[in-house]
């Protein structure tokens, strides 16, 4: 029979804790489980990168990682000191960018806690902008600086970079690879993108099905060089898992 936990873990109160440790997760919608008996474990500081069709519940995983929704069978231990981007930005557009970074923050947190955010995200020069005066990758570098403030252990990132053009979107997931790198917390990245998965993550994962269907761990130095044969290789055979017939399409 399963359990109803969904219980936060301080990583000071054990130090060998998981960043994440979801066993036997099941989340139903009108009867129909979209998350079916999953299993994963998210170790301190790993970059893991998850792929998937499209409604096969990315979202609604990381929702329940990100502690939005708390219906649901099995256990799902996270780390307490998460924290959460998504595809939009979500600032409030009556407060200016550094009062959206403070957003939600316990006590009253000084703007030089925004600086410093907004400083490591590059945006130290809007800390006084409306957030309508924002480019696309400028508001969602404001909600990474808002998730930053959190001093996360976990960031759960959840396609943060679908909505920006080619470019801006190369520079924003070098951001967030350096901000990892920094930062040393661990990422759990929601994309549909295979090339910025295997260019980001440690390990891989494919859901299918309510489940992690299949992993591949990224053995590759860093930084990751498209043009290496062995990441067009990982590429292959993620996109082979999520059913993209490659060979075809090459021909
Ligand atoms: N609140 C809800 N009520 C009913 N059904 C829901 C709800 N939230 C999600 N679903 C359903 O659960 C399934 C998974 O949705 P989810 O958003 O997690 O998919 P996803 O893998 O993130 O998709 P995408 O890649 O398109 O964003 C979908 O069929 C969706 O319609």
């Amino acid at each position: 029979m399963a359990t109803d936990v969904h219980r936060p873990v301080t990583p000071t109160a054990n130090r060998s804790a998981r960043a994440v440790h979801v066993e036997g997760l099941t989340r139903s919608f009108d009867g129909r489980a979209v998350i079916d008996d999953l299993r994963l474990d998210i170790a301190p500081g790993e970059f893991v990168a998850l792929l998937g069709r499209s409604g096969c519940g990315k979202s609604t995983l990381l929702r329940i990682l990100a502690g939005l929704d708390r219906d649901i069978e099995g256990t799902a231990l996270v780390s307490r000191r998460r924290a959460v981007a998504f595809q939009a930005p979500r600032l409030m557009p009556w407060k200016k960018v550094w009062r959206n970074v403070l957003l939600g923050l316990p006590g009253r947190p000084e703007r030089a806690v925004a600086e410093r955010a907004l400083d490591e995200v590059g945006l130290g020069h809007r800390i006084d902008a409306w957030p309508k005066t924002l480019s696309g990758g400028e508001a969602q570098r404001a909600s990474l600086a808002r998730a930053l403030v959190r001093e996360p252990d976990l960031l759960l990132l959840d396609e943060p970079f679908g909505a920006l053009d080619a470019l801006t979107r190369i520079k924003a997931q070098r951001l967030v690879g350096e901000l990892w790198q920094r930062r040393g917390c661990a990422v759990l990245l929601v994309t549909h993108d295979v090339e910025e998965a295997v260019l980001l993550a440690d390990r891989v994962l494919v859901m299918d099905s309510g489940r992690i269907a299949h992993e591949e761990r990224v053995g590759l130095d860093r930084p990751r060089d498209i043009a290496d044969p062995r990441f067009a290789g990982l590429c292959a055979r993620l996109l082979e898992r999520l059913g993209v017939d490659t060979a075809s399409e090459a021909a």
